[in-house]
């Protein structure tokens, strides 16, 4: 068997920021991610877990080229990320929607954004919304929208440039527990029909391991990663009732004890 093809990788990345005054011995930079390296599968969900200030948006910032490490390298299939591009898309827990936009012009806009012609621009976008299933909310504004169904919003925006990789940092974290469970199982959907390669950042144990092939373990002080677990979940258990699968328990709790070793360790 071939191994699978990584779309992203990070090369033992550093990323430094600057202390507000330096510490007693003269340190005046503080590692948010220190030599980190992380192979991400073409195609996959990798969910990623961490104590709060581990690192976890520092790294998707680096992979969507928001910010440049200070050693080390993010490599797009094979290729250094120099900054923003087409291909990657990042989907943020507050939905940066525009207040004077209707749903349908907001997803319009990330295509004009993106360079496709005015014609195919309208087409899309409804395509696009009737992806995430909100075919008969095009002309709401989001003010007139719950936050489930801005979310779907910016994914339909995410999504509708046709990128290679969806960058989402804890894209349901605002979202109550019934509609973060339908929009779980609506990426997993979504997913399954596109291939997108998927890095997720979750504080949830269980979306983690509802939505990630693989889940990605971070520690802090400095960030890294300090375990990767194979998610053996097909599609269908995924969304069926997925937390009493015999295995989901042992695996919530190798990663709940995984966590709170390495919170122990930082502080
Ligand atoms: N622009 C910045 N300047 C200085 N320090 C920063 C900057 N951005 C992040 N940091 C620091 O880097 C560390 C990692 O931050 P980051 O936001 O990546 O963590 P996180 O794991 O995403 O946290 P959370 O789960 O709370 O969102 C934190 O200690 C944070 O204070």
């Amino acid at each position: 068997m071939t191994a699978p093809a990584t779309k992203l990788r990070f090369e033992q990345v550093t990323k430094t920021f600057p202390l507000p005054a330096a510490t007693a011995d003269g340190t005046t930079r503080f590692a948010a991610l220190a030599r980190l390296s992380l192979e991400v599968r073409a195609g996959e969900i990798l969910a990623l877990v961490g104590p709060s200030g581990c690192g976890k948006s520092t790294l998707l910032d680096l992979a969507a080229g928001l910010t440049r490490p200070c050693s080390g390298a993010i490599l797009i299939d094979g290729q250094p990320v120099q900054g923003p591009g087409p291909d990657r898309s990042v989907v943020f827990q507050q939905y940066a929607l525009f207040p004077w936009l209707t749903a349908l012009a907001n997803v319009e806009f990330g295509l004009e954004a993106a360079g496709v012609a005015r014609a195919h621009r309208r087409e899309r976008a409804r395509h696009f919304l009737a992806l995430v299933g909100l075919a008969g909310f095009a002309d709401r504004y989001p003010h007139q929208l719950s936050g489930g169904m801005k979310q779907r919003v910016a994914i339909a925006r995410s999504l509708a440039t046709d990128p290679q990789v969806l960058l989402m940092d804890e894209p349901f974290g605002a979202l109550d527990a019934q509609v973060r469970e339908l929009l779980q199982e609506e990426l997993l959907r979504i997913w399954q029909e596109t291939g997108k390669t998927i890095v997720f950042i979750t504080h949830s144990i269980d979306e983690a391991l509802v939505l990630g092939q693989r889940v990605a373990v971070m520690g802090a002080r400095p960030g890294r990663i300090t375990e990767l677990i194979d998610i053996p979940f097909s599609f269908a258990e995924r969304v069926g009732d997925l937390r009493s699968h015999p295995r989901f328990g042992a695996l919530r709790h190798h990663v709940w004890s995984q966590l709170r070793h390495n919170a122990a360790a930082a502080a």
